[in-house]
């Protein structure tokens, strides 16, 4: 097929990228370049650097493009508390566009990275598609009106849609890997303080959990990109389908440290902050529903094994910055 990959130059879109190129598709790439590297742009894959709201100058009949994997987007759930406005312009306000191109452009497949951490909370049970949606804060109530509306025109327009509400991404790809800047998630950071002697932080010890702090289903990036291909192959012309991506394990903001501690052999230096805003407090995925329909088994659920490769990953950035070939 071929392909657009909007954020193709971000952490996860740049994986699907890679493998989508593996898997024989034809790629291209819209990112504007915000967040993502130029340095992850594989030989040969052509760059649109534009604005998701222009993404129509892409989008063209002519181009003949045979579905997009829309990933472009603002990823804080923090920075959106503060910044709604651009959270509601970028993520909500781009994919509409996108849709619209799509129509105009009559592109028949969309995959789309949703959140799991727009859900209701559930205790420490697992989350399916079907639980109730209660967004902790602005980012992921963009997601979830992103879902309706895609649904609401996969529907009219006879697009085939797949929602992809990921968990935690983590993990790295070889030398593709998680670089924001500012980097705003905890691996990566506490990667970095382990590297360097920094202080990591803890947002919260008092939330209603086993050892007090946050609990999240950490899912390994290549594990992400699999699901992207099997979703690509099972979307079906004018229904518009939700699938969970996760572990099913739900590991702590503490148990998440201690094992960057053993993967680095380090010990951390931890201050404890006040509980970040807009945060879920546990985020854990059922997955049931990939496995049945798209034959989605992650290969990489061992979180020492993800945190590893991510470790990896930094050591390499951090020695060669920023030489991804
Ligand atoms: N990282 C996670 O744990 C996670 C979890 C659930 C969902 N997601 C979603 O997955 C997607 C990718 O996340 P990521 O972690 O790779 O983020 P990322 O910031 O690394 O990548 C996003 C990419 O989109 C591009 N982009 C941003 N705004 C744009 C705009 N207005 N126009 C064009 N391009 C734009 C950036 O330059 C970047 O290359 C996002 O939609 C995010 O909401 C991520
Ligand atoms: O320095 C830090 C950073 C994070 N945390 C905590 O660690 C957990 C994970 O936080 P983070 O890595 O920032 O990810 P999330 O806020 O859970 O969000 C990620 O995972 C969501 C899906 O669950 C996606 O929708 C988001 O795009 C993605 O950023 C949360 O409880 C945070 O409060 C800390 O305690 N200290």
């Amino acid at each position: 097929m071929k392909l657009l990959v909007t954020g193709g130059l971000g952490y996860i879109g740049s994986v699907v990228t890679h493998r989508l190129l593996d898997a024989g598709h034809e790629v291209e790439i819209l990112d504007d370049l915000s967040t993502g590297h130029l340095d992850v742009l594989p030989d040969g894959v052509r760059l649109h650097q534009h604005d998701i709201h222009d993404v129509d100058q892409v989008l063209t009949r002519h181009a003949g493009f045979d579905g997009v994997l829309h990933l472009a987007g603002l990823i804080s759930a923090g920075e959106s508390v503060h910044h709604p406005d651009r959270y509601w312009d970028v993520n909500v306000t781009g994919s509409l566009r996108l849709l619209a191109a799509m129509r105009d452009a009559s592109v028949p497949r969309l995959i789309f990275s949703s959140t799991g951490s727009m859900y209701a909370p559930k205790g420490m049970d697992t989350l399916t598609e079907t639980d109730p949606i209660a967004p902790p804060g602005p980012y992921a109530t963009t997601k979830y009106v992103t879902d309706l509306a895609i649904t609401d025109h996969a529907r009219a327009f006879g697009i085939a849609a797949a929602s992809l509400r990921y968990f935690n991404a983590a993990g790295a790809a070889g030398r593709l890997g998680e670089r924001h800047d500012p980097e705003t998630h905890l691996i990566p950071l506490a990667l970095h303080a382990a590297a360097t002697g920094g202080t990591t932080r803890i947002f919260g010890e008092d939330y209603p959990t086993p050892d007090g702090t946050c609990v999240r289903d950490y899912i390994h990036v290549e594990d992400l990109a699999t699901a992207h291909l099997l979703a690509l192959q099972a979307v079906q012309p004018g229904r518009h389908e939700i699938y969970n991506l996760g572990n099913g394990n739900g590991y702590s903001t503490k148990e998440v440290l201690a094992t960057v501690e053993q993967v680095t052999g380090t010990t951390l230096t931890i201050q404890v902050d006040p509980p970040r805003p807009g945060d879920a407090v546990v985020v854990v995925a059922s997955a049931d529903k990939a496995a049945r329909e798209l034959g989605w088994q992650p290969q990489h659920p061992d979180l020492t094994r993800i945190i590893g490769d991510a470790w990896a990953f930094h050591q390499h950035n951090t020695l060669s910055h920023p030489a991804i070939q």
